[in-house]
């Protein structure tokens, strides 16, 4: 069974389409990542599939039960972390965890037993009876996320995680996803505006640009679907017998020389320098400086959408005050339901 299964899902607003004509799934373990510009369509979607947010028409299964007419059973299959830190900083971690541990209902015997797990799997264990006041940014952002573990749900959203956190936190934080993800066989949907963050993180990205998927596949396909690394050769003198030898090669997809050498395009670029030194050894010519080039996930969108990310933001972007479900409205709504 799919974790999520998304069919023909669409949310108009007046007349915008937010989310158009929608359909993927999410496999079971799976570490998914949404990436698109602000106003593609994350929120809305997201909100329909923690059933916030009625879709116009179509409809998804989030761990087996549809959004429209099991929403209870939906509920209970999910976590969410949201954007903005919700934690009582006057409360230690612990009391976090038992006040939401009571909202999802969870009965005495059960909290005791399962907040030392969650504060085990996000490294809080020694901290648990402090104030999270007292927590540094990124702590407190491993509490949300043993939080929305706690009742050990099927799927775990997580909206933006590192947004605000500095790089070192930021990857440290991914270490602890990852670590959910594999340890607890939870399956993870994130969205996240760090390209860096999908690249380095998720099995699988979908690319949401005007509510629809402009890509969806694994960070290396789509990578790989640009045409493929660049290894760009510095070369003594000049490169016509080396290229020559290029000529032929089945793992060579092309070469362009350049003023100082030849930039070869080819497959896991990184697996290859070998190879090509080798070929420039054999034509007599000598190598002077060799730089692998990868092309990112934001390349990805460039050749997709035509714009970057951030010209798609400064040029569309449609801001959070139009979104129907304010965080704070679906936090309410999602800590009601456990009720
Ligand atoms: N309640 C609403 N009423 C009218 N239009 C809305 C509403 N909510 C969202 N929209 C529109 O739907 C589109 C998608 O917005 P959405 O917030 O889902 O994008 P997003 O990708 O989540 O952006 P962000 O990263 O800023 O959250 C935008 O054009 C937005 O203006």
């Amino acid at each position: 069974m799919d974790a999520i299964r998304i069919d023909e899902l669409t949310k108009e607003f007046g007349s915008v389409t937010a989310v158009d004509d929608l359909s993927f799934s999410v496999a079971e373990g799976e570490l998914f990542g949404l990436i698109g510009p602000n106003g593609a369509g994350k929120s809305t979607l997201i909100n329909m599939l923690v059933t916030l947010l009625g879709p116009t028409s179509g409809t998804a299964r989030v761990n087996g039960h549809d959004i429209r007419d099991e929403t209870g059973a939906v509920r209970d299959s999910l976590g969410i972390v949201f954007q903005e830190p919700a934690l009582d900083e006057e409360l230690t971690g612990v009391e976090n965890l038992a006040f939401h541990a009571r909202l999802y209902g969870q009965r005495k015997a059960e909290r005791d037993a399962r907040i030392p797990e969650v504060l085990d799997l996000v490294d809080l264990a020694e901290e648990g009876d402090r104030p999270v006041g007292e927590y540094s940014g990124g702590m407190q952002r491993r509490l949300e996320i043993g939080r929305g573990l706690l009742h050990e749900p099927a799927v775990l959203f997580l909206d933006e995680p590192t947004v605000g956190l500095d790089a070192r936190t930021r990857r440290d934080t991914w270490e602890y996803i990852r670590r959910m993800n594999e340890e607890s066989g939870v399956t993870i949907v994130l969205t996240t505006h760090y390209m860096e963050e999908a690249d380095a993180l998720c099995d699988r990205v979908g690319i949401f640009d005007e509510g629809s998927l402009v890509a969806l596949d694994t960070p290396e396909n789509l990578r790989d679907g640009l045409g493929g690394d660049v290894v760009a050769l510095g070369i003594e003198g000049t490169s016509t017998a080396f290229r020559d030898r290029l000529d032929g090669r089945a793992w060579v997809r092309d070469y362009t020389p350049t003023d100082d050498g030849v930039d070869v395009t080819l497959a896991h670029g990184e697996t290859r320098i070998v190879d090509l030194v080798r070929l420039a050894d054999d034509a007599g010519a000598t190598i002077t400086s060799v730089d692998l080039r990868k092309p990112s996930l934001e390349n990805v969108f460039l050749s997709l959408t035509g714009s970057t990310i951030a010209e798609r933001e400064a040029d569309g972007g449609t801001g959070d005050e139009a979104d129907d479900a304010s965080s704070d409205e679906r936090r309410t709504a999602v800590a009601e339901a456990g009720e």
